[in-house]
């Protein structure tokens, strides 16, 4: 029988895995490198992969451990450079082929072809396209064209292309025993200092076991898909969104799994407006992967998609004030806090506090992208740096280009201040939306909240043009 390398990456799973299912009838020799790199920096100085995900990682790794021991595999954890470590191990088990999902990203772009490269001429590579929900090979072949605008994407593919069925989970694969696995370290080897934060929307745990539970929980148990399109925009709570991203991005949960639930869901319990807004969503996350594709590393430049140089301006303490939730203007400060102390932010408050940094405080893009790319528990590299463009206005349709009003979203997103006041404790007692705009509000009001700003709600860093359209004597 065929030895073969399964090389785990962000395809963290059993169920609906092509290069598990081709691998379980050969002897198969399942690998998870933790590169070194993964734990370095990000050009800006940021920890490539902050303590939040770091956390998602490893409890996804004793998860999928465990799946695999259920079915008789034994996952081997490296410590290394998967270009050091799998040919090693290629060679200790005479592996003949290696099997592996493709990423479409330029860094992992280059580990993959250092990995072929180390590797024995006579071990064939089997790669599968696995993270969408539309397969790469069923897409119209004229597709490139319509990855200018979302719109024409989901057009095209809503009328051509249909979602594949997932794959049976194997029942018993063949790993021979092996003596030293490779240990799973703590998140103290990583991080010193991690806190559980009570005012988290969700406590995320990694791994496909709490992925596959999460979707039960959101569609079955609590049954709030139906009202997913109502309740998308909401900033407060575990289920004013689904919360799948982070399990989405690591692979825990594969998207051609979760359409087939909320297919299900539609014959059981309902169909409508909201059991189709939630698929419309996973083709955002398509298409972003798509162009990543296309673009290649046009997605990582300043510039973005357009051809036009962009001079991105901004100081040092403006990005620092935006990073801490500093900035004086309470929304901002608000979803920037819940970012640092759980690695989540709604949908909503990512568009906000993206284009607050570029468009009003005029950083460049790349190093708000760059923070993301370090604390978000979900971050995807397509998902962000595509959003990203978007959002900054280079993203490949300039029509896209955005500027939101702050002040104008706080007020209808937050309309009394709930979300505010749930993570900046220190204007908490402002009474309802005053709460977004403390330096407008009178001595008299303050007095009556028992309140003294501090300089950032005194003496905000800047008060976008949308402020000023406030009459000051109406505010209190
Ligand atoms: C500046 C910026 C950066 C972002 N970075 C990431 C990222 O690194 N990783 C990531 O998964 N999402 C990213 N998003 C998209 C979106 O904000 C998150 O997917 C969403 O908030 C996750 O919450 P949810 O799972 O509850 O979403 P839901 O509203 O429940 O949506 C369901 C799923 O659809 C997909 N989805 C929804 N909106 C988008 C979108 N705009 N782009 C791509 N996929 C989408 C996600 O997989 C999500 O889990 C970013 C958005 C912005 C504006
Ligand atoms: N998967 C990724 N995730 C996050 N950032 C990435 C990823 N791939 C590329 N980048 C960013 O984009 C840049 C790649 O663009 P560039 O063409 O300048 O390559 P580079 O960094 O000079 O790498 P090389 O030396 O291998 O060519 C990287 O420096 C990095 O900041």
């Amino acid at each position: 029988m065929q030895t073969a390398i399964l090389w785990y990456r962000n395809d963290l799973r059993i169920h609906d895995h092509e290069p598990l299912v081709n691998c379980s009838n050969k002897i198969v020799i399942p690998v998870y490198c933790l590169d070194p790199s993964l734990h370095g920096k990000t050009s800006f100085g940021f920890p490539k992969t902050g303590v939040h995900r770091t956390k998602f990682i490893l409890e996804s790794l004793h998860d999928l451990r465990q799946s695999l021991q259920n079915i008789g595999g034994h996952l081997i954890v490296c410590h290394d450079n998967p270009a050091v470590a799998i040919p090693q191990l290629a060679k200790k088990f005479k592996a003949k082929e290696i099997h592996f999902h493709d990423e479409v990203t330029h860094e992992e772009i280059v580990c993959e072809k250092q990995v072929i490269a180390a590797l024995d001429d006579s071990v064939k590579v089997f790669r599968y396209w696995g993270s969408t929900l539309m397969h790469d090979d069923d897409l119209p072949h004229d597709i490139d064209h319509c990855l200018n605008t979302f719109s024409k994407f989901r057009n095209r593919v809503e009328k051509k292309c249909s979602v594949r069925k997932t794959l049976p989970t194997p029942k018993k694969l063949n790993t021979p025993q092996i003596d030293s696995p490779g240990d799973i370290p703590t998140l103290e080897a990583f991080f010193a200092d991690y806190r559980v934060e009570p005012r988290s929307v969700l406590s995320f745990t990694g791994g496909e076991s709490a992925g596959q539970e999460r979707v039960r929980q959101y569609l079955w148990e609590e049954d709030c898909l139906k009202e997913y399109f109502n309740t998308r925009n909401g900033l407060l709570g575990a289920n004013y969104s689904s919360k799948f991203s982070a399990w989405l991005s690591l692979g825990c949960v594969s998207p051609r799994w979760i359409y087939e639930e909320v297919k299900k869901y539609e014959q059981r319990r309902h169909k409508n407006k909201s059991t189709y807004w939630l698929i419309f969503e996973l083709l955002w996350r398509d298409f972003f992967r798509f162009v990543a594709d296309d673009v290649g590393n046009q997605i990582f430049s300043p510039e973005g998609m357009r051809n036009e140089p962009v001079s991105w301006q901004g100081n040092e303490d403006a990005f620092v004030a935006w990073q801490e939730g500093q900035t004086g203007i309470p929304f901002i400060d608000a979803n920037m806090r819940e970012l640092n102390a759980t690695g989540f932010m709604s949908n909503r408050g990512r568009q906000n506090v993206a284009s607050f940094l570029t468009k009003d405080l005029k950083v460049n893009w790349l190093r708000g992208a760059e923070y993301f790319e370090s604390m978000l528990i979900d971050y995807d590299v397509c998902s962000n740096y595509g959003n990203w463009c978007y959002v900054a206005g280079v993203g490949n349709d300039p029509r896209e280009n955005r500027y939101f009003n702050v002040l104008k979203q706080a007020l209808s997103y937050d309309p009394q201040g709930d979300y505010v006041r749930h993570w900046l404790p220190e204007l908490a007692a402002l009474p309802g939306k005053s709460i977004h705009y403390p330096f407008f509000l009178s001595q008299k009001t303050l007095r009556e909240a028992n309140i003294q700003l501090g300089h950032s709600y005194a003496n905000p860093l800047i008060v976008p043009r949308s402020f000023h359209k406030l009459k000051p004597h109406n505010l209190d």
